[in-house]
């Protein structure tokens, strides 16, 4: 007779913190749920609104101006921590907070600052605030073209110098002027807006826009080098990442029209800055205007900044008072529902399901942790989980499912038993690569009401031997599949036997030979030592052969009772599993 116990490790929760409750049918919980006050970190100013906003909901230190040092120091007491451009959250950030860490908020667009691999792998979830800037940086963008164009910075300061330069400081026109963009997203389109209003032909280049949108505002979107090369005004808007690092170069600038004038309010790192200079002493580029530099703020004595051909501003596009009373409020608001578990609209590193779909989702998002749970604490110890088959059965069209958040909970009910890792929708997928894990899924259509989105889920470890042998199927995998029936996640199949057992408590799982007495004989050891029975379910082959027996137990029965369990004369092997 074989008999095993298994239990799954409790993990050490973060400070104040206690790992998601299960998810109700209204809301599910990814993150971790503060059953204390969190305290929020804001690394730099924040709009008051915001500040209001979060103190509704937490503890809030704002700690301005610090060096990384204390910033290290200061994320190891924080569940939350809110910064703008200035503060690089790199990943000795996310080491230094040792997992107490769950929510970064960028109160702004650009996570360029922020280290999302770091932030993933620590599985600590990454929001923005991306559209109460736009305006902003918009007309910071028209200001400064502008301005450039006629050389409103230079002749203010020659004036304050005491020098009256009418004839230096003749400037070119913008009417009747091509204008590219490039990155045609909500700041990009903003200023296309504005500068068709300036009647400016305008352009623009983004591999990823719409052409009926950019239509829809009078704007035609055409390849790079067509860009660069009609251009008299070039503008940029896009993102800094590893494709558009230094897009503008030494070999770029020589495509340009001589004279063109550029304005920059994207991110520094988009220009090669010393091949800017180059084309700015050579006429190529007749002047700049840039509020953004590839360090922040710039050398003292940087050529460009000093360079006469250029305008600057500090990092100010996102600056108005409006635009930061709305990205206070837009991220205090991600940031407090991050913190209570729910998925943010804004999530950076994390897929955005709509509502709708979570709320239908979410007994099956509990069903599918539990029979992952269930599945690992069957395997014998030694070789570990490498494969995994996850079957989602449905009566719906099998395109119509989507599976990232059923995939990310069974990765953390079969990773969390058997590790000190905390898994959520963020690193989920992560931490199963990490840990050679293949998780393969497939759906099938079968006949099934249209109400539900899914008929049943199966969880399949294939090359792993069982502590209970009678849960490895035919075709040789420890299968356990279940269904939600009312609302109530259930057990439906162990191995080849069937069974039907509601997923709430714990659950023992035996083999023996199918005889009357049976559910008398263990029901009544269990009740000796008071362990509350919720569900018998038998599941047989065949009459008077050997039969599967489930049995939800409301509390952990001691290892005496277990012994007793075992030293039952028709139990061949059992097994309890903590759900
Ligand atoms: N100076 C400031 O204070 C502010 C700066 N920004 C910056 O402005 C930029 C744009 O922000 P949003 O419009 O809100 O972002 P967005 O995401 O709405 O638009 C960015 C656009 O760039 C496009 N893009 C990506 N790679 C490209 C490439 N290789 N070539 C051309 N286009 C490419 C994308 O398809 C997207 O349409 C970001 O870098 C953001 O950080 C935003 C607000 C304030
Ligand atoms: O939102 C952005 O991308 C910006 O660049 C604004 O930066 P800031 O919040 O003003 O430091």
């Amino acid at each position: 007779m074989a008999a095993a116990t298994s239990q799954s490790h409790l993990l050490r929760p973060s400070p104040g913190l206690r790992r998601a409750s299960l998810p109700s049918p209204s809301r599910i919980s990814f993150a971790l749920r503060a059953v204390s006050k969190p305290t929020v970190l804001v690394a730099e100013k924040l709009g008051a609104a915001g500040l209001e906003l979060l103190k509704e909901f937490a503890n809030v230190d704002c700690a301005y101006n610090m060096t990384p040092e204390e910033l290290c120091a200061k994320v190891a007491l924080s569940d939350a921590l809110i910064v703008r451009s200035g503060t690089k959250v790199n990943r000795s950030v996310f080491e230094s907070s040792a997992g107490r860490l769950r929510v970064v908020g960028r109160a702004g667009v650009g996570i360029d600052n922020v280290d999302l691999a770091a932030a993933t792998e620590h599985g600590c979830l990454v929001v923005n605030a991306p559209t109460a800037n736009t305006v902003a940086a918009a007309e910071h963008g028209i200001a400064l073209m502008a301005a450039m164009a006629r050389n409103v910075a230079q002749a203010d300061a020659a004036l304050k110098a005491g020098k009256w330069q009418r004839n230096k400081y003749v400037g070119v026109s913008l009417v009747g002027k091509t204008l590219a963009i490039l990155g045609f997203g909500k700041v990009g389109s903003e200023v296309a807006r504005r500068a068709k209003g300036l009647g400016m032909h305008v352009v623009a280049h983004d591999p990823y826009a719409s052409a009926a949108r950019a239509r829809a505002i009078g704007v035609e979107l055409v390849s790079f080098e067509d860009a660069i090369s009609a251009a008299d005004f070039i503008s940029l808007h896009m993102p800094l990442t590893p494709s558009t690092d230094k897009m503008l170069n030494d070999e770029t600038f020589a495509k340009m029209k001589k004279g063109v004038r550029i304005v920059n309010v994207a991110r520094g790192g988009v220009i090669d800055e010393e091949a800017l200079v180059r084309a700015l002493d050579s006429g190529i580029v007749a002047q700049a205007a840039l509020d953004v530099f590839t360090v922040e703020p710039p050398a003292a004595d940087s050529k460009l900044v000093l360079h006469e051909n250029v305008t600057v501003t500090p990092h100010l596009g996102a600056s108005t008072v409006e635009a930061q009373e709305g990205v206070a409020i837009e991220i205090a608001e991600a940031v407090v529902g991050a913190l209570k578990g729910e998925l943010s609209a804004t999530a950076v590193n994390a897929p955005m399901v709509p509502a709708e779909v979570l709320s239908e989702l979410a007994p099956y998002v509990e069903l599918a942790e539990k029979l992952a749970r269930l599945a690992v604490q069957l395997v014998a110890g030694g070789g570990g989980v490498k494969s995994v088959k996850v079957t989602y059965a449905s009566g719906r069209s099998p395109d119509d499912l989507d599976t990232r958040v059923l995939r990310a909970m069974i990765t953390k009910g079969l990773i969390e038993p058997i590790s000190n890792v905390f898994v959520n929708l963020v690193n989920a997928d992560f931490t199963a690569k990490q840990r050679g894990i293949r998780i393969t899924e497939e759906r099938v259509q079968i006949d099934g009401t249209a109400e539900s989105p899914i008929e049943y889920i199966k969880v399949q470890i294939a090359q792993a031997g069982s502590k209970f042998p009678s849960a490895v199927s035919e075709t040789g995998e420890i299968t356990v599949a279940g269904r939600v029936k009312d609302g109530i996640p259930h057990l439906t199949e162990v191995g080849s036997f069937q069974v039907d057992v509601s997923l709430e408590g714990s659950i023992i799982l035996c083999r023996q030979v199918d005889q009357p007495g049976m559910i008398g004989a263990v029901g009544s050891v269990l009740g000796e030592q008071n362990v509350n029975v919720s569900f018998m379910s038998v599941g047989r082959i065949a009459p008077r052969k050997h039969a599967v027996m489930a049995i939800g137990v409301d509390e952990e029965p001691t290892k005496e009772t277990l012994t007793k369990i075992g030293e039952i004369p028709a139990i061949e092997e059992f097994v309890f599993l903590k759900l």
